[in-house]
C-alpha cells in the first residue's frame, strides 16, 4: 500500500472541511491509500510536520488556504528528497486552486489527487521564506492577512475585495531600486507584485499573458505612484482590463531580482505576513515541487472555470 500523510486545517475556510471528512479519507482509502492524518492546531504546524514527517511518505496531501499551502510548501522545500503533494483547497479565494486547474469542491478534488499525475511546479523565495504562488508588497496586499480569520469568514471573498478598497485611501508608496537581467528600474511604486500564478486575490488574468507554472519565471508587476486621484483612477481602470502595457504598470519577467528600499518594505507572502526587509532577493526555484493535478498535462496550461 502507498503511504499518504493528510494534513488539513480545520480552521480554514469556515471549517469547510468538516463536512466532507470521511468523504475524501475513503475517497483515499479506495485508491489503495494507507492515510495518516493530521489536523492541525496552529500556525506553523503545517510547515513543521511537513518537514519532520513528509519524507515518510509517498504523498503528502495537504487542505486548507493559502496559508497551509504555503506552510506545507515551506515544509518540503527544506526536504532533500521531497514527496508528491496533492491540495485539497478549503480557503476564501484559492488562487492557487484557480491557477492549477485543482477542483473547488474538497471530494471532487481527493478525486483528482488520486487520479492525478504530478505537475513540477516552480517554486518561489523571497529571502528566506518561501512562496507558492505570490509575493507581494504596497497597497492591495493587506487586505489578505489584516483581515482577521473571522472576518474572512464571515465575509468570505467580499472581505479582501473591500479591504483594497479601505486601503486605497491612505496610498503608501516605496522608493526602491529593482534589477534583474541587465535592468535598473528606480522609480516610486505603490505596488509590487512577484508572481507564479494565473489567478491572484481571486482575479484570473490579473498576472499578465504567457504565463507558465513550470518555465523558471516569474511574472512581475510593478505600479507606479499616482500623482493625482484622475492617475489613480487611470491605474485602478487599467487593473480592471488588465492592461498591463500601461503607462503606471511595468510587467516583465525575470527568475531572479534584487529589490533595495531605504525604507522597510513589509510583503505578504501567499495571503500571509511574510515579513519586512531593505534588501530583497527573489529567487525562482524551477520546477523544486511536484503537484498532482488532472488538468495540467505535458507542460500546457489549462485554465478551468469551476
Ligand atoms: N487549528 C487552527 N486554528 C487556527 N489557525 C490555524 C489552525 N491551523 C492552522 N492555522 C493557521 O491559520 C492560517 C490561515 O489558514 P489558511 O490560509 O489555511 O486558511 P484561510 O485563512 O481560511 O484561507 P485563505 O488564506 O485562503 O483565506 C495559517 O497560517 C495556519 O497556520
Amino acid at each position: 500500500m502507498k503511504k499518504m500523510l493528510f494534513i488539513y486545517n480545520p480552521q480554514a475556510g469556515k471549517g469547510k472541511i468538516k463536512s466532507s471528512l470521511s468523504d475524501i479519507i475513503e475517497t483515499f482509502v479506495q485508491a489503495d491509500y494507507e492515510v495518516t492524518i493530521y489536523s492541525t492546531k496552529e500556525r506553523d504546524d503545517a510547515r513543521r510536520i511537513a518537514f519532520e514527517k513528509g519524507q515518510e511518505y509517498d504523498l503528502v496531501v495537504c487542505s486548507g488556504g493559502d496559508g497551509t499551502l504555503n506552510e506545507v510548501t515551506s515544509g518540503l522545500m527544506k526536504c532533500p528528497h521531497a514527496p508528491v503533494i496533492g491540495y485539497l483547497p478549503a480557503g476564501t479565494t484559492n488562487d492557487f486552486a484557480s491557477s492549477m486547474g485543482i477542483p473547488k469542491n474538497m471530494v471532487k478534488a481527493a478525486e483528482a489527487v488520486v487520479k492525478g499525475e504530478p505537475f513540477a511546479y516552480d517554486i518561489g523565495s523571497l529571502n528566506e521564506r518561501y512562496f507558492t504562488y505570490v509575493a507581494g508588497f504596497g497597497v492591495f496586499t493587506n487586505v489578505s492577512y489584516e483581515t482577521p480569520q473571522t472576518t474572512k469568514n464571515l465575509f468570505g471573498r467580499a472581505a479582501y475585495i473591500l479591504g483594497g478598497i479601505m486601503s486605497l485611501a491612505t496610498v503608501k508608496s516605496y522608493r526602491v531600486r529593482v534589477e534583474y537581467d541587465d535592468t535598473v528600474i528606480e522609480d516610486e511604486l505603490i505596488y509590487g507584485m512577484v508572481t507564479n500564478a494565473n489567478s491572484v486575490g481571486g482575479f484570473k488574468g490579473i498576472t499578465g499573458k504567457d504565463v507558465g507554472l513550470d518555465d523558471g519565471e516569474f511574472e512581475v508587476t510593478l505600479i507606479k505612484r499616482p500623482k493625482n486621484i484622475v492617475e489613480l483612477q487611470h491605474i485602478v481602470n487599467a487593473l480592471l482590463v488588465r492592461d498591463l502595457g500601461d503607462k503606471f504598470i511595468y510587467s516583465f519577467h525575470a527568475s531572479n531580482l534584487d529589490i533595495t528600499c531605504e525604507e522597510e518594505v513589509s510583503w505578504t507572502i501567499d495571503g500571509e505576513f511574510g515579513g519586512a526587509y531593505t534588501h530583497m532577493h527573489l529567487q525562482n526555484h524551477q520546477q523544486a515541487l511536484s503537484y498532482l493535478t488532472t488538468t495540467i498535462t505535458d507542460k500546457q496550461v489549462i485554465i478551468e472555470e469551476q
